[in-house]
């Protein structure tokens, strides 16, 4: 894009910091421009990739770095590299080898599978083909499996797409098996369902579809009276209400079925990298889980999915206990009402940002475009409301999964989530966002060393890290150069794609510092990445084996030269 426009006019569009960085670094065609306002907006990804669908890579040209990181530096420089990490939902409409491949090339960071919908051999055709793409063609995609939890929804009966309820009419919600259509009939997926439910009670459909007031209680069936008419799509979920409160059916489900152990004996074999843990109560179940992955594959990451109102009275403890969060806001709608999804999403990404746990804003953030090309206003100003509240990762369901427009869609993630992290980073002045209790020595040196990154004006901050410990320490404090978190460990790399501003580098480390810094700074100046006056800042947590120093955790600013 940078050459379409004459250099007058793009140095006009260029934000403030960047304009001080061209100032000092005369690098006018390094440094990415906002997309003028002639300019068609959300260009499709086809149209901006070099690397073309279908190209093969030479693994000796990846320095680690991923195929699509490694494009985006050698088009914009280190500091238009997007932060804000991107997950797809894969389903009918994104799964073929080549859809897979537009979907990394788009920025895919992650691809989420949801154990809820297809079979196992689908899961197991997919998790495969992203294997390879990264594998043959240099990507770093790495895949998320998500439970599916237990959960009262709609049974999948071979029935008609939707069902439509008109006002007053009486339908019957039954737990009995049956296959095809029976008028006025819903089949709920668990046994239970209608227990402790009354008379007066009210069943609402999807966070509120459609609502219905329970008429009579028939054994395990319920008779029940439209209320408030509305569709009854296939797999709605279904909650109960009595006096304007949610009766709570949670307690009685596990937080993981049989069905769920099975596919995470699958995840495993198959060696995703996260595990997704829908409808979770409390730390317990994250801590059994992660109990018992330490047995089976300890770098497999536990997500605690929040969504419902459960999850959300011991909030602190489920974001303590795991490796990281996703606000799951279609269920969370269900059980809250729709206007506290906000404030409770800013509340969820703050005890993140304090606790240090990456965070994804998920469900809904693009709806429309499952059916229409571009989206609503309002729904980018959510896309960059929860980058502005300093969410690590935004996600596609339905959008990516079986939109029309999935790849439109991701590009459209992209582009404004790289438009709010600008207008962030120019606007708003350094804010602690990490805390530290005075022993933390790793915490007070990544806090310090973001503020020194932004007082400096430096080029890029360099972690070199085994697990990811200060690569993460560093993207909490949302430091405005970009962060390469370098590692020898490939499970650490896959774990890194969620953390914001965070670009991990495969590469063989020793436990000499200086040797790393040296092996690390030659090999991204060998690919022009770098050059003579760039200053790069250096947080480093790998341990010496010898020697009697034991402060291992250091921090260093750089001119290269
Ligand atoms: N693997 C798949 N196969 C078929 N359809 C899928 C698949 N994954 C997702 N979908 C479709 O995409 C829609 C949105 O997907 P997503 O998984 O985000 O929603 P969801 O089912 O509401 O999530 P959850 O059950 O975790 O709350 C689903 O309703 C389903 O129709
Ligand atoms: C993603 C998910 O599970 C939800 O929004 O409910
Ligand atoms: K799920
Ligand atoms: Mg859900």
């Amino acid at each position: 894009m940078a050459s379409s426009i004459s250099s007058a006019a793009a140095f006009a569009l260029i934000p403030r910091y960047q304009m001080t960085k061209l100032d000092l670094k005369e690098r006018c065609f390094r440094v990415s421009l906002p997309r003028p306002t002639n300019v068609k907006s959300f260009p499709s990804t086809s149209t901006r990739a070099v690397m073309q669908v279908g190209t093969t890579v030479k693994k000796e040209d990846l320095l680690g770095l991923d195929i699509v990181t490694e494009t985006e530096l050698s088009e914009k420089g280190f500091w238009g590299l997007r932060k804000t990490k991107l997950v797809c939902t894969v389903g009918p409409a994104c799964c073929s080898y080549e859809q897979l491949e537009r979907l990394a090339l788009g920025g895919m960071n992650v691809a989420r599978l949801n154990m809820c919908h297809n079979t196992k051999d689908w899961h197991q055709d997919v998790i495969r083909k992203i294997k390879k793409l990264n594998l043959e063609k240099g990507f770093c995609v790495s895949v998320m499996m998500d439970t599916e939890g237990s959960q009262i929804h709609v049974a999948d009966h071979g029935a008609p797409t939707s069902l439509k309820a008109e006002d007053g009419s009486i339908w019957f919600f039954t737990t009995e098996q049956f296959n095809g259509c029976r008028p006025f009939t819903v089949q709920a997926s668990y046994e239970g369902f209608a227990e402790g439910i009354k008379e007066g009670d009210e069943l609402v459909v999807d966070g509120g579809m459609a609502t219905f007031e329970v008429i009579e209680r028939i054994g395990n069936d319920l008779r029940c009276k439209c209320i408030d008419p509305g569709l009854i799509l296939p797999r709605a979920k279904l909650s109960f209400w009595r006096d304007g409160k949610l009766v709570d059916k949670h307690d009685k489900l596990p937080t993981l079925s049989t069905k769920d152990w099975s596919d995470i004996e699958f995840g495993i074999s198959e060696g995703v990298d996260f595990i997704a843990m829908s409808f979770v109560k409390d730390a317990d179940v994250v801590r059994h889980l992660k109990n018992y992955l330490s047995t089976k594959n300890k770098f497999i990451k536990v997500l605690a999915k929040i969504e419902s109102l459960e999850s959300l009275h011991k909030l602190e403890e489920i974001v303590e206990s795991s490796d990281g969060i996703m606000i799951a806001r279609g269920d969370l709608g269900v059980e809250i009402p729709l206007e506290q999804i906000p404030t409770v999403q800013e509340q969820i990404i703050n005890l993140c940002r304090k606790l240090n746990k990456p965070v994804i804003v998920a469900s809904q953030l693009l709806e429309s475009m499952i059916e229409y090309p571009t989206p609503t206003r309002a729904e980018i100003a959510d896309v960059c409301e929860a980058v502005k509240q300093h969410a690590d990762a935004l996600m596609l369901s339905g959008e990516s999964a079986v939109g029309c427009f999935g790849e439109k869609a991701l590009s459209v993630l992209r582009t404004a989530s790289i438009r709010m992290e600008r207008e962030e980073t120019d606007q708003v002045p350094h804010r602690e966002l990490g805390f530290s209790a005075p022993d933390q020595i790793a915490e007070e040196i990544c806090n310090s060393a973001a503020r020194m990154a932004n007082s400096l004006g430096v080029d890029a901050v360099f972690v070199y890290t085994k697990h990811g410990q200060m690569a993460s320490l560093m993207s909490r404090n949302r430091p405005k150069p970009p962060v390469f978190a370098f590692t020898s460990e490939k499970e650490t790399q896959m774990s890194l794609n969620l953390l914001w501003g965070v670009t991990p580098v495969l590469v063989d480390l020793s436990d000499d510092r200086d040797i790393n810094i040296e092996k690390t700074t030659h090999l991204i100046k060998s690919k022009g990445m770098l050059k003579e006056g760039d200053v790069v800042l250096i947080v480093s947590d790998v341990m010496p084996t010898q020697g009697a120093r034991t402060i291992y955790q250091s921090l260093q600013v750089k001119v290269i030269c």
